[in-house]
């Protein structure tokens, strides 16, 4: 699993190779389309692509547009079902969503009313990340937001990781197909409490900005099953993690994890602003971002990028 025996060599020919591949994949972005149905997403710039990587001494190589700072959307439901499971434990969170992909879009509720019981099928489904903001502690929206937001900036070492607001009251505006998700889920008994205030969380986390390195760590406490190996501290139970990055393999890129897990082999979460979060592991925290998406709504030129760098290094799990 890596051309290299450790990763500081491996870092070191990267630092050569990464831009030349980069740019390789940046003039895919052309191909693909920023999302715009939460309109204030539609200003990211297309034609930008950057990654960053860090290992466990917090050696790091970057490439691109790094300095962007964009949202984390679908890739902060990794890390509120762990929060959700420290929270409430297994059993609790798995009564109300499932363990299986749909190979469905994410923000499909098709499958709600034709499978019974009518539980979300998996957390990283919009359904099941919206069950899953509905389980996190607190007395009230602001103290789980609240939560949720020290859990990042815990897992980033970033303390300065902060609400995009423009993001969230743009997506709040014009989200009513999760409206209607969430009231179908309170009307089946799966979400309980007020669907306001559980959305208000779950707009609220995945309105989360951060930058490509603040994925890349918090990818790596993944990597290294829930403990940070920069400052040892233990973040997450294992267990936890095990969970999580199994839900990243099989449903993490949408309904194109399959393709995913054949061409990059990695776990993975990626959010429709672009951005996607990876881990190779024991090895590397990766945080990228290119905006531009393909048609299942992963980054196209991000999406390359990756699969570049995992044939090259052999970084394939499988
Ligand atoms: N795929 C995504 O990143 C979706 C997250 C977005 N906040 C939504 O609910 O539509």
């Amino acid at each position: 699993m890596s051309n290299y025996a450790n990763t500081k060599d491996e870092l070191d020919s990267l630092k050569e190779r990464l831009p030349k591949w980069l740019e390789a994949s940046k003039s895919l972005s052309t191909g693909g389309k920023v999302a715009s149905y939460i309109p204030e997403l539609s200003k990211a710039p297309q034609q930008a692509l950057g990654i960053h990587i860090i290992d466990a001494s917090g050696d790091s190589v970057s490439a691109g547009d790094c300095g962007l700072s964009f949202t984390m959307q679908s890739i902060s439901k990794v890390f509120t079902l762990l929060l959700a499971l420290m929270d409430n434990g297994e059993k609790a969170v798995f009564d109300k969503v499932g363990m299986e992909p749909t190979g469905d879009s994410f923000n499909s509720m098709l499958k709600l009313e034709l499978v019974q019981p009518g539980i979300p099928f998996n957390p990283l489904i919009n359904a099941g990340a919206i069950v899953i903001s509905s389980l996190i502690a607190g007395s009230g929206p602001d103290e789980k937001a609240e939560r949720t937001l020290q859990f990042f900036r815990s897992l980033s070492g970033n303390e300065r990781l902060q609400f995009d607001l423009a993001v969230y009251q743009s997506e709040s505006e014009t989200a009513d197909l999760n409206r209607s998700m969430a009231y179908f889920l309170k009307d089946n008994g799966v979400l309980e409490g007020n669907v306001h205030d559980v959305l208000d969380v779950y707009f609220r986390h995945c309105s989360v900005q951060a930058q490509c390195a603040d994925l890349a760590r918090m990818a790596l406490v993944l990597a290294y099953d829930g403990t940070d190996p920069i400052t040892g501290v233990n973040l997450v139970p294992r267990r936890y993690v095990q969970i999580a990055k199994t839900f990243m393999v099989t449903c993490g890129m949408y309904n194109a994890s399959g393709e995913f897990a054949i061409e990059v082999g990695l776990p993975a979460k990626s959010g429709v602003s672009g951005g996607i979060l990876t881990l190779v592991p024991g090895r590397y925290g990766i945080g990228l971002i290119g905006p531009a998406l393909n048609p299942k709504g992963n980054s196209i030129s991000g999406v390359h990028l990756l699969e570049t760098l995992s044939k090259e290094l052999d970084w394939s799990l499988f």
